[in-house]
């Protein structure tokens, strides 16, 4: 792992002291009364010719600040992206790196009728009562050994977990789990490069084990996609959604970037 994602998790860990000694581990919180579904979303998107789009509200990355993202203004991000036809949001609530914040998705999940994405480093339990969301992120790479049992806590939660993999050996893990959402990342968390052939690499082996074993993964592409092109090359290799963050954060006009993108098949 790069030594950024080391201190990310350091810092994670120290956030989950304070969740365990401020809250009961056992209350039985986030169970969600109101289901988004996202699948169903992806699929009518698609059934349209158009691009599913998750889009990110995103107010910072390791090193790099995007933009000032407090819960109003993440509220309007967010009311921008479902214009423009985004399917999900996926809302940072990582503090200390991503400058996310809980009251970001508190508030985007409140103002939006889309599904939400939780994007954080959960890697503990604790972290599931938090806060409601629709879906949940869960890396691969970080849980390693812990994997399966927390996409059937996540689950049990009432969370849609996306189980994110980054090559082969992940992959295969991933696929041994309930979990109905792979996403693979183009970037690559021990060197933070980015490269969409992940994608191009690692789609065609999910569709590949679908097909052997009468099942359907929904596949998202996730970062480093900037434009029309970038976008047409992951869907051709099979991702029925993608996940875009700095690109639309960054553009200046979060409703025609997103549309850019959703419309990217026309
Ligand atoms: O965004 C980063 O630089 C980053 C660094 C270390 C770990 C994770 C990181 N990103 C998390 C994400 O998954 C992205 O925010 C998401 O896929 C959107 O990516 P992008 O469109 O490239 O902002």
């Amino acid at each position: 792992m790069h030594s950024v994602i080391n201190n990310i998790v350091k810092s994670t860990e120290k956030r989950i002291q304070r969740i365990e000694n401020e809250a009961d581990p056992e209350e039985n919180g986030s169970i969600r009364t109101e289901k988004r579904d996202i699948v169903k979303a992806i699929t009518d998107k698609k059934s349209q010719n158009k691009v599913a789009v998750i889009a990110e509200v995103k107010p910072a990355s390791p090193g790099k600040k995007l933009r000032d993202i407090m819960p109003d203004d993440a509220v309007m991000i967010a009311k921008e992206m479902e214009k423009a036809g985004a399917i999900a949001i996926s809302v940072l609530t990582e503090p200390e790196f991503f400058h996310g914040s809980l009251n970001n998705l508190e508030a985007v999940r409140k103002e939006v009728s889309l599904p939400v994405l939780r994007k954080d480093f959960i890697i503990n339990k604790v972290q599931f009562n938090e806060i409601e969301s629709d879906l949940i992120l869960l890396i691969a790479g970080i849980l390693r050994d812990n994997l399966d049992e927390m996409v059937n806590l996540a689950i049990a939660k009432g969370f849609e977990p996306l189980v994110e993999v980054h090559n082969q050996n992940e992959l295969e893990e991933a696929l041994k789990t309930k979990a109905r959402l792979i996403g693979i990342n183009n970037r690559n968390l021990s060197t933070l490069e980015i490269d969409l052939d992940t994608t191009l690499k690692l789609a065609p082996i999910i569709k590949e084990y679908d097909i052997n074993n009468n099942l359907h993964h929904t596949i998202i592409s996730e970062s480093g996609m900037h434009n029309i092109e970038d976008i047409k090359m992951v869907i051709e290799a099979g991702a029925d959604a993608v996940l875009v963050g700095t690109s639309i954060i960054k553009s200046g006009d979060i409703y025609a970037k997103t549309k850019e993108l959703v419309d990217a098949l026309d």
